[in-house]
C-alpha cells in the first residue's frame, strides 16, 4: 500500500481542491471518493432507478461500470463509455447523492473500489478525500486530517463558484447535504488521532501549506 493521506470534512470545506493541490505538490496520487457516490447517483438516474428506494439503488450497482483516474493533474470520471466528469457536479446530482450514499450495500461496494484504487496507484503516496476516509476506508493511514471551515465561509466559497439561481440556493443545498450525510458518518468532529485543519481564516495557499505541514510533522521524509 502506498503512503496514504486521509482527508475528511463537510461539504465545501475544500477537500477536493486542497487535496488535489497537496497531491500535485508532493507528487502523490489523488482520489476523490465523492465522485464515485455522485457517479452512482448519475447512473441510477440514467437507468431509471428510484433513488429513494434502497433496493432499486442496490440493483443499479450490478451495471455500474465506474472508472476514475488518480492523477491530480487531470482526472476523468467514466461510467461505461460516458465521461461524466462534469455531469456529476450538476446541482441535480448533489440533490440526490446523499440518498444513494446512505445505503450500506453501496458503501461496502464503493469502499472496495477505493481500496483497490489506493493499492494500485503508481505514485509513492495518495491523498484520499471524502467523509469516512479517516475512520472507515483508511483508519490506519499514517496521516489523517479533518479539513473544516465555518459553515458561512463554506457557503460563501461554494456560492462564489456558481452563477444565477444556483448561487442563491447553494447554501441551503450544502446545509441539507451535510445534515443528511452526517446521519451516516461523523465528519464534523475529528476521531481520535485525526488532526483538524480549520481553513476559516486561511486562504487557499495557506490551507495547502497547513495540510503539507501536518504531513511533514508525521513523515518528514515524504515532504521534500
Ligand atoms: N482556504 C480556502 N480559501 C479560499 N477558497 C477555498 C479554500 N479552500 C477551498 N476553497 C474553495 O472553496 C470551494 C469549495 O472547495 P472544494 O470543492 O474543494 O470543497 P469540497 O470539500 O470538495 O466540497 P464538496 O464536498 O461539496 O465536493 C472551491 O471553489 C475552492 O477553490
Ligand atoms: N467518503 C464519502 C464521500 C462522499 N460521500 C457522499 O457523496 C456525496 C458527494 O461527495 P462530495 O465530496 O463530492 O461532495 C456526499 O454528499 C456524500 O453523500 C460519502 O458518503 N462518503
Amino acid at each position: 500500500m502506498p503512503f496514504v493521506v486521509a482527508v475528511d470534512g463537510p461539504a465545501g470545506s475544500g477537500k477536493s481542491s486542497i487535496s488535489k493541490e497537496v497531491a500535485r505538490r508532493l507528487g502523490f496520487g489523488f482520489l476523490d471518493t465523492g465522485a464515485a457516490y455522485r457517479a452512482l447517483a448519475w447512473h441510477a438516474l440514467a437507468i431509471g432507478a428510484d433513488t429513494d428506494d434502497a433496493a432499486s439503488v442496490i440493483s443499479s450497482l450490478s451495471s455500474f461500470d465506474y472508472r476514475i483516474g488518480t492523477d491530480p493533474a487531470g482526472y476523468a470520471v467514466h461510467v461505461g463509455e460516458v465521461d461524466v466528469t462534469e455531469a456529476i457536479r450538476d446541482p441535480a446530482i448533489s440533490a440526490v447523492v446523499s440518498r444513494v450514499a446512505r445505503v450500506p450495500e453501496v458503501r461496502a461496494h464503493l469502499i472496495e473500489l477505493f481500496r483497490a484504487s489506493m493499492a494500485t496507484t503508481p505514485k509513492p503516496g495518495i491523498v484520499v478525500e471524502g467523509r469516512d476516509i479517516t475512520t472507515v476506508v483508511a483508519p490506519d493511514a499514517p496521516v489523517r486530517i479533518l479539513l473544516t471551515a465555518s459553515e458561512a465561509v463554506r457557503i460563501a466559497r461554494r456560492s462564489a463558484e456558481l452563477v444565477g439561481p444556483s448561487a442563491d440556493t447553494a447554501g441551503e443545498q450544502l446545509r441539507r447535504r451535510d445534515q443528511a450525510d452526517s446521519k451516516v458518518v461523523d465528519f464534523m468532529t475529528a476521531a481520535e488521532g485525526v488532526t483538524t485543519v480549520d481553513s476559516t481564516d486561511l486562504d487557499f495557499d495557506q490551507t495547502v501549506e497547513a495540510v503539507i505541514g501536518v504531513i511533514r510533522t508525521a513523515q518528514p521524509q515524504m515532504v521534500e
